[in-house]
């Protein structure tokens, strides 16, 4: 036979083939046609030698994305973008690089202890045209592993768990880390409706740039360490994977900049939860749930947020107010309806808040650190900062020579000025913010040096002091003021 023979009958039967296929898809009754599939695959399963696991995108009642796919995605794509023909590009981290994974209906091969496994990427579309807003969710994505039968133990016992660890590695490694608030519930439901909106987290503190003594930002560090290994550790203890640490100091000392620091260090997202906008306890719950692992959850200015101790007026109060016929005319009674509705909307307690963070609740979805920032401690009710709930409480200060000399390298580059004394002097006797050294240390114009800088820092402290002397002497001027005046009155007295 010659080749041209040869081509010419296998184009007949792909032909033929194609036409039974056509005829059998038209003709043959739709009941029957899962049958037939069904008996198909029974035919190839006793014939084929191989076995394939499927690992569908969405899973679970409200098509949650998998996070086994997503794994696997990620392992995929560091070991498809050598071999595979056809790649999907994505930008991640910082819109810095390129991810390459395999495309849609892609095939590559793995190798693991010598055991060959092939890796496809499918899709399933939907006959029935339906209108969606969501049109790629109509759209069923599943990655399909295919593998000798002999190799089904090793599979199931080790590869499989092989490839998510290291999947879930890599998506640590290249992930985007986003900075959340959380939406007013009204905003919970229809299109798109999300719990907690996001944008990227790009702040560039970190503790390199934080004015602090180093010798309690070393042992933050080491407790930050401590914590993101301590899996098997809380576990032993019974304790969820979770840390709380309260900062508290006066305004400027670095409050919030510690929780971006800590959020870049750690590599972890940071929901910045507005409590003001939750309407009650079990919203608190269900935006707790939402939260992902890995993550920093901070409550701002804690003492400002809600009036945690009691709400609504007491009681008796409201009452006197009717006996007193306030309510009774319709305008007074329309503001009061009004005022009462808007009260609802933050009817967050001290006890929802207590259980969102060491109720049962918290445990869900592990490994988090929650962190409460306030200018006055002495403000907050002990229940709600005793140990275990807020396991460090880190004090804000003003500025010492050990944070400012930090500050001078940050915003001018330098170690040491011949000035460095003399402002180590005033840092002794004044007190300052790091926010205000930092404003002083910048330069103000393009022809400004690092002399007059710290000048301006020099200036800025000896004012200051000026002002504290001044105030100190008004105080104990007043004081003795009102000595004299209480001796003078006792005199009379007697
Ligand atoms: N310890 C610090 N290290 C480095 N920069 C600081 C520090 N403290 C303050 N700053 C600078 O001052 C600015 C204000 O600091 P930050 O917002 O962190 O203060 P805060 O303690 O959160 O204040 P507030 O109580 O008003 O919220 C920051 O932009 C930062 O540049
Ligand atoms: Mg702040």
């Amino acid at each position: 036979m010659s080749v041209l023979e040869m081509w010419t009958n296998l184009g007949t039967a792909i032909g033929s083939l194609m036409f039974a296929y056509a005829m059998f898809q038209q003709y043959f009754p739709d009941q029957l046609h899962g049958y037939a599939r069904t008996y198909l695959q029974k035919l190839i399963g006793f014939t084929s030698p191989y076995i394939h696991i499927t690992f569908h995108e969405y899973t679970g009642e409200r098509l949650k994305r998998s996070e086994v796919y997503t794994a696997i995605q990620s392992y995929l794509s560091a070991n498809s973008s050598m071999r595979a023909k056809r790649l999907k590009a994505d930008v991640v981290k910082d819109n810095q690089f390129v991810v390459l994974t395999m495309d849609d209906h892609e095939e590559i091969t793995d190798d693991f202890n010598g055991i060959k496994i092939w890796w496809s990427s499918r899709k399933n579309t939907p006959k029935t045209q339906s209108f969606s807003f969501y049109p790629d969710k109509d759209e069923r994505r599943y990655f399909t592993l295919t593998v000798h039968r002999r190799h089904r133990e090793t599979i199931m016992t080790s590869y499989i768990d092989h490839v998510i660890k290291e999947g879930k590695a890599i998506s640590v490694k290249n992930r985007q880390r986003k900075l959340y608030t959380n939406n007013p519930s009204d905003n919970w439901h229809g299109w798109k409706a999300t719990k907690w909106s996001h944008v990227v987290f790009e702040h560039p503190a970190s503790f390199d740039t934080l004015a602090m003594a180093t010798k309690m930002k070393e042992q933050i560090k080491n407790d930050l360490i401590k914590f993101t290994k301590g899996k098997d550790y809380y576990a032993k203890i019974g304790k969820a994977w979770k840390r709380g640490y309260l900062l508290f100091g006066p305004p400027g000392t670095g409050k919030s900049t510690m929780v971006a620091a800590m959020a870049n260090f750690l590599n972890y997202d940071v929901y910045d939860l507005e409590l003001t906008k939750v309407k009650d306890n079990s919203e608190l719950r269900k935006l707790l749930i939402e939260t992902t692992s890995k993550s920093i959850i901070v409550i701002e200015d804690i003492d400002c947020s809600l009036d945690l101790t009691g709400q609504r007026k007491p009681k008796k109060e409201k009452d006197e107010d009717d006996e007193k016929g306030e309510n009774n005319d319709p305008i007074s009674k329309k503001k009061k309806e009004l005022e009462e509705e808007k009260g609802k909307s933050s009817k967050v307690t001290l006890s929802g808040l207590l259980n969102f963070i060491d109720g049962i609740w918290s445990a869900c979805s592990g490994e988090k650190i929650i962190v409460f920032t306030t200018n006055y401690v002495e403000k907050l009710d002990p229940a709600l900062i005793r140990r275990g709930r807020m396991d460090r409480h880190i004090e804000m200060s003003y500025c010492c020579f050990e944070a400012f000399k930090v500050l001078a390298n940050n915003y001018l580059d330098i170690d040491s000025h011949e000035l460095f004394v003399k402002i180590e002097k005033l840092l002794g006797e004044v007190k300052m913010t790091p926010a205000d050294v930092a404003e002083n240390l910048m330069p103000k114009s393009v022809g400004e040096d690092e002399e007059t800088c710290l000048k301006n820092l020099v200036a800025a402290l000896e004012e200051a002091k000026e002002e504290e002397a001044r105030k100190k002497a008004e105080e104990e001027e007043k004081l003795k003021a009102e000595q004299e005046e209480k001796e003078k009155a006792c005199k009379e007295q007697c």
